[in-house]
């Protein structure tokens, strides 16, 4: 858990660290970033799903039965907040391949920075399935406050978060927000510039996974 943040744990493995200056470098190329953002989520999703529950299933090894744990697939959701959070989605889904898969469209006004949704689909039913929101950054922190907010209509088992960078600024909105909802980063960096683009961060998510600048 971060000292300054009990809302949030970061990743702090070397792997992490180094895969994360790799992809804030401003010559990494689209191919790289999006490897990069892939590898980087399956790292994320190690901790992230540290306390998923499991139940047993009786299984035959070559020499013997047992009861072995099972993870349950379809009881976990993943929701990319486009575009960006298709990035993460598609790294986590490598690992875990049967979960269930939602979509949020939302982009950030230039001006108020408030995020505008344009589309949304998530299975209808979320009472007993975790969820985990996907999406690099955490910069005023609108989008994922009002990607949550969404979700909670639909009362989900359980709720997290999992960014890529996040910034005192983002948490500090997203726990007065959503207090129940633990947030999953690779770093918080220092803040955020006039523009709300965090600094030092990465430049824009989007463009660089998808090559749109
Ligand atoms: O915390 P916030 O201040 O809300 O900023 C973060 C949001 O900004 C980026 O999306 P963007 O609006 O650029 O859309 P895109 O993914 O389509 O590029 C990013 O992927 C987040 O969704
Ligand atoms: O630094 C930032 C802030 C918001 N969105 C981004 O893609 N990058
Ligand atoms: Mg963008």
């Amino acid at each position: 858990m971060s000292q300054d943040f009990p809302n949030c744990t970061v990743v702090d493995h070397p792997l992490v660290k180094h895969k994360l200056t790799l992809m804030r470098r401003v010559e990494t190329s689209t191919a790289s970033f999006r490897a990069l953002l892939q590898e980087i989520s399956q790292l994320l999703a190690y901790e992230a799903m540290r306390d998923l529950k499991l139940r047993d299933e009786t299984i035959q090894t070559p020499l013997a039965t047992m009861e072995a744990p099972v993870l349950d697939g379809k009881k976990l959701v993943l929701v990319a907040i486009l575009r960006a959070g298709q990035g993460i989605l598609d790294g986590m889904l490598q690992l875990v391949p049967s979960a269930r898969i939602g979509h949020i469209g939302m982009y950030r006004d230039p001006e108020t920075l408030m995020a505008v949704e344009y589309y949304y689909k998530v299975p209808g039913q979320l009472t007993d399935r975790d969820v985990i929101v996907c999406d690099p950054m955490l910069a005023t922190g609108n989008s994922a406050i009002a990607a949550l907010s969404r979700i909670k209509n639909s009362k989900p088992g359980s709720l997290r978060f999992v960014c890529l960078l996040a910034c005192p600024e983002g948490l500090a909105n997203l726990r007065e927000h959503h207090p129940d909802v633990h947030v999953y980063t690779a770093a918080i960096d220092e803040r955020l510039n006039e523009h709300g683009y965090i600094l030092p961060g990465l430049g824009d998510a989007g463009d660089r996974l998808f090559g749109t600048k």
